[in-house]
């Protein structure tokens, strides 16, 4: 199943399927240097890649997960470009999780103002999430994906057969943006995820593929839509509906040093704003039940041991704040996105303490 992005800055498709690696050659283009940057950890990954790759290839290990979006990181990767006689016709390979294509992607988009980049990656999450759609980035002490840039990737293999070696925690995690998906867009997510969650984790099933390619599918549309974010006003949301749960669930990997999951994260910010939502926009409570009921089901967490007050500077530093406000992103109903603009302190505290309650 392939899913075609209508970007702006440049269109291209997701390849979701078993085997989806192998199309690697037909996409290396007139390159006469392949750099592969994968993580350091997963080396079979990079063995993988490379050995479909007839021309001149650099293999660029990089630290595990978020360790790898750092400026030192990134530094290390654009060294070895440079030591390898990167030019602009080659082109950079990211072969792993969210964390290191966010990473690759941010290194294509920055060698030489704009190399071609190929995105593989390699757990759930970066399947139905981080590889598509353009944000590339890295972490800065003050807070998470703070630089980056929106570049397209010339295409995106999604191969299925990479989730069968995933830990239980980076399936689950992976599914809090496919449930996310459900929330802000597609009813049928939810539903698949109602009707078995236990199936809703098996990697090898055909209800995990339907999901995968549901979120991706979510995913291309908005892109599509207001790629650089850019259009919301009101409940008329655009891409910030994506960052549905993010708003607190970055605070929470912040203030964890990164030891949690994205999606682990995100399942508690998403339980925060459904709480938000029913208190400032009228979200059915039963709403807010299923989001507990799905994601706490998937094994993922509904509250984080942190006071509010510990988290709320960080939140300042969202990147949908404007000014000294936040702007968070709820839901009225399924389906229905809304910015909230300048929230009671009140009710946001006492949403959070309810989690913690
Ligand atoms: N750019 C975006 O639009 C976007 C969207 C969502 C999330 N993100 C970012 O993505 C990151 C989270 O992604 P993630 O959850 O994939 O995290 P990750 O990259 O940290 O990977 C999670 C773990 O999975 C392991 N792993 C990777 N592939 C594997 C495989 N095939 N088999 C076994 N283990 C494997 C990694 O080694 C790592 O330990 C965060 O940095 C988040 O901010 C970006
Ligand atoms: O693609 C988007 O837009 C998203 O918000 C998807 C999020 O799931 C993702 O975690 C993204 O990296 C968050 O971006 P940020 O701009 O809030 O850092
Ligand atoms: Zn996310």
């Amino acid at each position: 199943m392939s899913i075609h992005v209508a970007s702006a800055l440049g269109p291209y498709d997701v390849h979701i399927e078993p085997g989806a690696v192998r199309r690697l050659p037909g996409l290396l283009g007139d390159a006469s240097r392949v750099a592969v940057i994968h993580p350091a950890s997963l080396p079979s990954l990079a063995e993988r890649v490379a050995g479909l790759i007839d021309r001149e290839v650099t293999l660029i290990g990089v630290p595990d997960a978020e360790a790898a979006k750092t400026p030192a990181v990134l530094a290390d990767c654009w060294d070895a470009l440079a030591d390898a006689g990167f030019t602009r016709n080659d082109l950079v390979v990211g072969v792993g999780g969210g964390a290191t294509t966010d990473l690759a992607g941010f290194v294509a988009a920055s060698w030489l103002r704009g190399v071609a980049y190929v995105s593989i990656p390699s757990t759930v999450l970066g399947m139905v999430d981080a590889a598509v759609g353009g944000k590339t980035g890295i972490n800065l002490a003050a807070g998470k994906n703070l630089v980056g840039a929106f570049y397209e990737p010339r295409a995106v293999l999604c191969d299925l057969d990479f989730c069968r070696t995933l830990a239980d925690v980076d399936v689950a995690s992976g599914l809090a943006e496919v449930i996310k998906c459900g929330f802000i867009a597609d009813p049928e997510i939810l539903r698949l995820a109602q009707e078995n969650l236990a199936d809703c984790r098996d990697v090898t099933g055909p209800r995990f593929a339907d999901l995968v390619t549901r979120a991706v599918a979510v995913k291309a549309r908005v892109v599509a839509a207001d790629l650089r974010e850019a259009t919301s006003h009101g409940d008329r949301v655009g891409r910030e509906a994506l960052n549905y749960g993010h708003t607190l669930g970055h605070a929470v990997e912040k203030h964890a040093h990164f030891t949690w999951r994205h999606g682990q994260a995100i399942s508690v910010g998403m339980a925060w704003i459904a709480r938000v939502s029913r208190d400032l926009l009228g979200l059915d409570p039963a709403l807010v039940g299923l989001h507990d009921d799905l994601l706490g089901g998937l094994g993922l967490p509904l509250s984080y041991p942190a006071s509010y007050d510990e988290l709320r500077p960080i939140m300042s530093l969202d990147k949908k704040a404007r000014g000294t406000t936040l702007r968070l992103v709820g839901i009225t109903a399924q389906g229905h996105p809304a910015i909230i603009d300048t929230p009671d302190e009140a009710i946001l505290r006492s949403a959070y303490d309810e989690l913690a309650g």
